[in-house]
């Protein structure tokens, strides 16, 4: 039987990976980043030579993705069939064009069936579950649902001092890629009976302990 589920969703940067694993790493909890499934499959598309604005091309190639996750103490491994994936998924190239793949239906609703059952399989007392549209669409009966915002601001300074001074654009990058996003799910304003938890005046361990609480408050 599946656990309690605690669903995550926000704009880049917002901290909702980081937030989340922590989060989950305290509670004992599963973990799972949906985000990672959509850049691996960017990632197979790029690979195979597809163009990601190829909609039945990419379409095709979710029945080759042989996803799976694998939980170390040091994070989480992603491998699609063989290959591990765990680097390569964040290079730039990757979240340049990720938007693209996302926002074709077929593919959200193959990846939406394939996180449910993620959910599903779970074997602990719970898990925390992250993305765009986990509180509204993948999980929408989560226990707890929580949109993690963050001024677009601190976002981009959050993002720019984890990135390499090679990787100049931040700003413009995560802006234009949450327009994308935006455009196909609404995680900009939280959907009844879920809860905003604005980090933009909080630092790392007061946002983790504020999930805690809610968390706490559900069980
Ligand atoms: N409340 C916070 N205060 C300061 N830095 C934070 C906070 N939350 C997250 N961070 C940092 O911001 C960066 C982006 O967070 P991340 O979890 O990757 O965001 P997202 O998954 O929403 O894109 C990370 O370096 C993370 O450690
Ligand atoms: N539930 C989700 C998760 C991610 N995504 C897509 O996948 C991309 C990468 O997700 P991510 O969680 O790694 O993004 P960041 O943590 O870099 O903000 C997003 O920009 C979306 O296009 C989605 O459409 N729905």
């Amino acid at each position: 039987m599946t656990g309690l589920v605690v669903a995550i969703d926000g704009p880049a940067g917002s901290g909702k990976s980081s937030v989340s694993r922590a989060a989950a790493s305290r509670l004992g909890f599963d973990f799972l980043d949906t985000g990672a499934a959509y850049r691996a499959l960017t990632w197979l598309a790029l690979e195979r030579g597809v163009d990601p604005e190829d909609r039945d091309a990419v379409i095709a190639l979710v029945d080759d993705l042989g996803y799976a996750t694998i939980a170390t103490p040091d994070g989480t491994i992603v491998k699609v069939g063989e290959t591990d994936v765990t680097t390569a998924i964040r290079e730039p190239r990757i979240t340049a064009v990720v938007s693209d793949v996302a926002r074709i239906p077929e593919v959200r609703v193959r990846l939406t069936d394939m996180f449910r059952a993620m959910i599903a399989a779970s074997r602990e007392a719970g898990i925390v579950v992250e993305g765009r549209d986990i509180t509204t669409v993948v999980a929408p009966d989560a226990e707890v649902r929580i949109l993690l915002t963050a001024d677009e601001a601190v976002r981009v300074a959050r993002r720019s001092r984890e990135l390499t001074p090679e990787h100049a654009g931040t700003a413009t990058q995560l802006r234009d890629r949450d327009r994308k996003d935006a455009a196909v799910v609404d995680f900009m304003t939280a959907a009844p009976g879920v809860t905003t938890l604005d980090s933009t005046d909080l630092d790392f361990e007061q946002t983790v302990a504020a999930v805690l609480d809610l968390v706490e408050a559900a069980r």
